[in-house]
């Protein structure tokens, strides 16, 4: 079997709105912004918030950025604005007004951040990333120790019982049912995302949830870099693209 064929890139979006009511789920890490050597050290464009605010208002409130952190982080870096954000892979949602759509309250236990952070200390280069209901394992400065933390963190999870996610250079624990189509399917059975269509953009393997969770529901994915995606219609080049495609 050959490669698969490459994706297009997406109709201009005031051609889709004008077909239909688009509800855009933004994914933050490598698709807002650009990926940075370590989690704290993105470049965040300082009209990216003002931007998004004056799209979510084009499209009537349906527009939520979704991500792998936290929602408390994200605003670190967007400012508490009134936009709806899914945080933590969906284990967290809130409305534009503020209103939670979406909230576990079952976090990781502090032994296992405890055995993490012996883990980490004990290779060089590794980064713990603590979170609100969760933790992560960062390699992309020791890439060769992505064996070792797959490993490491597969047995922890199995241990305490929870979800393992892979991404872009991290592996992931959290407790069961984060996913980032749990983030979609809460907002869309919320006003106003209940009369849109979903159109979910990212660029890691934790979006082909949202993908294929927009595609269910009637609308589509669009995969961002060079990662094959196996559940996105088009495909965007990069962050920038993605800014420019959004008009942000
Ligand atoms: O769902 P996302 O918004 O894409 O978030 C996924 C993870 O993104 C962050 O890690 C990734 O971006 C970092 C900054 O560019 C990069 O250094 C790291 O290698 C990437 O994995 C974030 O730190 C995680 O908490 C998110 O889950």
């Amino acid at each position: 079997m050959g490669s698969p064929e490459p994706l297009p890139p997406p109709p201009a979006l005031a051609e889709i709105a004008r077909e239909a009511p688009v509800a855009l789920f933004l994914d933050f890490d490598g698709t807002l912004v650009d990926i940075a050597d370590r989690p704290e050290l993105i470049d965040v464009p300082g009209h990216l918030a003002r931007n998004l605010l004056r799209l979510a208002d084009a499209l009537a409130g349906r527009l939520a950025v979704i991500s792998g952190r936290s929602i408390a982080d994200l605003q670190r870096y967007l400012g508490d604005v009134p936009l709806a954000f899914g945080g933590s892979h969906g284990l967290e949602a809130r409305l534009a007004d503020g209103t939670s759509a979406a909230h576990s309250t079952t976090g990781i236990d502090a032994s296992l951040v405890s055995e993490l952070e012996s883990f980490v200390a004990r290779h060089d280069g590794l980064q713990l990333e603590t979170k609100s209901l969760g933790a992560a394992v960062h390699y992309r400065a020791v890439p060769q120790l992505q064996d070792a933390v797959l490993e490491r963190l597969t047995a922890l999870s199995r241990q305490h019982a929870l979800a393992i996610k892979q991404g872009k250079c991290v592996v992931e624990l959290l407790p069961p049912g984060a996913s980032k189509a749990a983030a979609v399917g809460a907002l869309m059975e919320r006003e106003p995302f209940g009369t849109g269509m979903p159109v979910f953009i990212g660029d890691d393997v934790t979006d082909e949830d949202g993908f294929l969770e927009a595609t269910a529901r009637g609308g589509f994915g669009i995969a961002v870099g060079e990662r094959v995606s196996k559940n996105a219609r088009y495909r965007l080049a990069s962050p920038d693209a993605v800014r420019e495609w959004c008009k942000l």
